[in-house]
């Protein structure tokens, strides 16, 4: 299940992937917005971030202007590692190397077409583990200690 959520900034471009990822099959939970209403980031972020640490969903995308204050919010909740992605190549790192469970995006930022490309590399890619896993135990012991 994927955990979708977005402010007024990201909210049409949430709702275009919405509409793909349905299309192509995925099951998907959406934490709103549900208009334009202007709304504050970091209410979605914790709505998406609570959804995937509680085990409800097993990842999530966030949409805000710049895809970068949901972004910063979904990583202060232990656990989410948000990498907000404008570019194909870093959605695939942002998986085979850090294993993010959360994808951020800009709907000010990247177009449909090219934020389509984003997610599926994204959802395509798999974790590498090995030596970054070492480096995502790290992170861990980050939020332990900080
Ligand atoms: O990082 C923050 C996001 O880009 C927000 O979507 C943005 O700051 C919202 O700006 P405004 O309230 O001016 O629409």
């Amino acid at each position: 299940m994927i955990a979708l959520g977005a402010d007024h900034g990201g909210y049409e471009l949430k709702e275009e992937i919405k509409k793909y990822l349905m299309q192509k099959g995925y099951e998907v939970k959406d934490f709103g917005t549900f208009s334009e209403e202007p709304v504050d980031y970091p209410d979605m972020a914790e709505k998406v971030g609570e959804a995937i640490i509680s085990g409800q969903c097993d990842r999530g995308i966030l949409c805000c202007g710049t895809g970068i204050g949901i972004s910063i919010a979904a990583n202060k909740i232990h656990g989410i590692r948000a990498a907000n992605c404008s570019d194909s190549y870093s959605a695939r790192m942002a998986k085979e190397h850090n294993n993010a469970n959360v994808l951020c995006l800009g709907g000010r930022v990247v177009g449909k077409g090219l934020a389509i490309m984003i997610v599926e590399e994204w959802l395509n890619a798999r974790f590498q583990g090995e030596r970054h896993q070492r480096r995502i135990d790290k992170i861990a012991q980050l939020e332990k200690k900080y």
